[in-house]
């Protein structure tokens, strides 16, 4: 999150999975997929969920940080690239693999996990205008300076009344 990021976007557990499964029935009538590729961390979690209902049981994932402290973006940094036996699998005709990430913002990830993986279906929950001419399936789009929050960075919190501060 930055200064640019004003509005916030919380998303609950229970909101991330329907996400989740609108997905996966918006990916369902679209190939037969050989594998999953997730990046992580955001993807795993989505990953599981579409893993589960399309009943895909081989999970890659392509190991990718950027964000730095929850802030500005720093350099993007492959930690753990697609392993070779799963790229082989993406070289025949149409996308047999399938990556899922939590969402796009600038899209740099995306174009980094594109250069490994050119006919791979990009898919992910949320896209960012930036990011989503990468992407080719996703649920929600939010306006670029929108800072989605996921259910694992949160906890419970007091939420002071709105009128506070106008009341006497
Ligand atoms: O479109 P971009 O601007 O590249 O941003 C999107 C990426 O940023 C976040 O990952 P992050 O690098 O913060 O790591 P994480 O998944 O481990 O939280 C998010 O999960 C995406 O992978
Ligand atoms: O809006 C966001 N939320 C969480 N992580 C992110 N990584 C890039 N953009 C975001
Ligand atoms: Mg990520």
């Amino acid at each position: 999150m930055n200064e640019a990021q004003q509005k916030a976007f919380p998303v609950s557990w229970d909101q991330f999975h329907r996400d989740a499964r609108a997905l996966t029935w918006r990916l369902s009538g679209h190939g037969d997929w050989k594998a999953i590729v997730c990046v992580t961390r955001g993807g795993l979690v989505p990953a599981a969920i579409v893993a589960r209902e399309l009943g895909i049981r081989l999970i890659e994932t392509v190991c990718v940080a950027s964000y730095h402290n929850y802030a500005d973006q720093g350099e993007l940094k492959v930690i753990k690239k697609v392993a070779q036996d799963v790229v082989d699998l993406a070289e025949g005709e149409g996308s047999a693999i399938l990556v899922i990430d939590d969402l796009v913002d600038t899209g740099k990830t995306a174009r980094l996990v594109r250069e490994m993986l050119p006919k791979a279906h990009y898919a992910t929950l949320y896209a960012k205008p930036l990011g989503r001419p990468l992407v080719d399936t996703f649920i929600t789009e939010v306006s670029q300076d929108t800072w989605i929050y996921f259910p694992w960075d949160m906890g419970l919190a007091f939420q002071p009344p709105i009128v506070q501060g106008t009341a006497g």
